[in-house]
């Protein structure tokens, strides 16, 4: 199963890309043996102008065209790691072939590209930087096939 990230905005060098890198490398090797793919980021232009709307029209065309559509949304739902671990798992076992989570920009994912989510992600209702969101959702995928790996990583 591929695994995309598609979000709002470039990553510039620098901390936040040094640690989404090296989660996304880690998954990438934990997740191959589970039949996960390594993650691809696909980053489209934050539209200061135009919005949400005009950036839902971009993330719109880099969402892979049949692909399960997770929301990072504030509002969605609470889950712990080993069971965001358990739901990738379970759509890997039921033949999906792309999981693509949609991250939005500094002012979110405009209400109509959300409606089309099968399912929101919320890491809590605190609002964090979108680029942080990025690093914290590769980690949580390295996090996720360790578990299913049944590695040391995490600890309950
Ligand atoms: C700066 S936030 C925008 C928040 C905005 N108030 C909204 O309505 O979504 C940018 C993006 O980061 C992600 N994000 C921020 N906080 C989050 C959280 N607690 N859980 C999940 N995703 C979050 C969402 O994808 C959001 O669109």
């Amino acid at each position: 199963m591929r695994l995309h990230i598609c979000a709002v905005g470039r990553m510039r060098t620098g901390p936040e890309r040094d640690l989404f890198d090296d989660y996304v490398l880690r998954a990438g090797r934990t997740g191959r043996a589970l039949g996960l793919d390594p993650v691809t980021l696909q980053e489209v232009e934050d539209k200061k102008s135009g919005g949400p709307a005009a950036e839902a029209a971009l993330l719109e065309r880099a969402l892979p065209q049949g692909a399960l559509r997770i929301a990072l949304d504030e509002r969605g739902r609470l889950l712990s790691s080993p069971e965001f671990a358990q739901k990738i798992a379970g759509w890997r076992d039921a033949g999906r072939q792309d999981l693509a989570f949609v991250i939005g920009g500094a002012d979110g994912i405009a209400p109509d590209l959300r409606g089309t989510a099968d399912f929101s992600l919320s890491f809590g209702r605190m609002v964090w930087p979108h680029m942080l969101v990025r690093v914290m959702l590769a980690e949580q995928i390295y996090r996720a096939a360790t578990i299913l790996a049944g590695g040391p990583y995490h600890r309950s």
